[in-house]
């Protein structure tokens, strides 16, 4: 374990929010008892984690959906490693929902029976690459970059919290059939929301009626989500986390990089020869 760091925490080869984590809970990780019905977002940083805790919010809860209880997607959906509520887990109630920015070889191995469910979202690394600066710029558990050419340096080194994101999403698609796993990607959530709803509630075998289907699908637009303080994290950004400047969590929520990797990729068909 290297912890000269004072942000990042090198447990086995990954890299943790020093700040956040809770380094004896790591320890046992392997051996976390997973359950059958359990739930598992897994991501790498800045990929649509909260946007993933929301909507699984909304699927599992009619109180979210129809608002009538005042509960954080945090505490509905939470982070594995970085229990920053200091959750009994082994207390909670069936099924349970998390997230976890874990690679795929630190995760509990109960994990490996497939009957547990993982939603891995991943998204374009330009936009990743983005969000990060401005996240670890805001929040005091991060180590602040002065530009984004010094941020870009530390992201292609894997010096930052979930280490090299190629590796993250690489080994995770590589090691799939060791999981009951779906992968979803930011960028088509984005194009489709409704379909994606869709997708994941299928996936879950948690069939929304038509109605409630809109309601998930309406409270986790961007801007419906930016608006919501049991969604937007504005709260433990401020008061639980600490910040450095007025910036938010969810920032802009673009897939900027994606339409760019398309246009792009036209060059790519064969071209005629003449
Ligand atoms: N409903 C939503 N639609 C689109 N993007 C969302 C979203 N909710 C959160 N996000 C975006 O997801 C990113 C955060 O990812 P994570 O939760 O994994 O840390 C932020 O990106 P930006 O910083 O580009 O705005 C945030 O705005
Ligand atoms: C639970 C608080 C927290 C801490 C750090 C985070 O950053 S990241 O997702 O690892 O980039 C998010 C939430």
């Amino acid at each position: 374990m290297d912890n000269t760091d004072q942000y990042l925490l090198n447990f086995k080869g990954y890299n943790f929010d020093l700040p956040v984590v809770d380094v004896d809970f790591l320890e046992n990780l392997e051996d976390f008892e997973i359950r059958d019905d359990d739930v598992f977002i897994v991501t790498y940083p800045k990929s649509g984690t909260i946007w993933a805790q929301q909507i699984l919010s909304l699927i599992y809860f009619e109180g979210h959906r129809s608002r009538t209880e005042i509960v954080k997607t945090i505490d509905r959906v939470p982070f594995l490693e970085y229990n920053i509520h200091k959750m009994d887990f082994l207390e909670r109630p069936s099924p349970r929902l998390f997230c976890t920015h874990l690679p795929y070889y630190l995760v509990p191995k109960g994990l490996k029976s497939k009957k547990a469910k993982i939603i891995y979202i991943y998204r374009n690394p330009k936009d990743v690459l983005t969000s990060y600066f401005h996240f670890s710029n805001l929040i005091l558990a991060m180590q602040a970059t002065n530009n984004m050419e010094e941020f870009l340096e530390k992201f292609l080194d894997g010096k930052v919290v979930g280490s090299l994101w190629f590796d993250h999403i690489r080994n995770w698609y590589k090691y799939r059939h060791d999981f009951n796993i779906l992968f979803m990607m930011y960028e088509e959530m984005k194009m489709d929301l409704r379909s994606s709803v869709l997708k994941i509630s299928h996936f879950l075998e948690k069939e929304l009626s038509e109605e409630d289907l809109e309601a998930v699908v309406k409270q986790a637009t961007f801007t419906n989500m930016k608006s919501d303080p049991k969604a937007n994290y504005n709260d433990i950004l401020r008061n639980e986390v600490g910040t450095r400047n007025d910036g938010h969590f969810m920032r802009k929520g673009d897939a900027q990089g994606f339409m760019r990797v398309k246009v792009f990729r036209v060059p790519l068909i064969p071209w005629p020869v003449h």
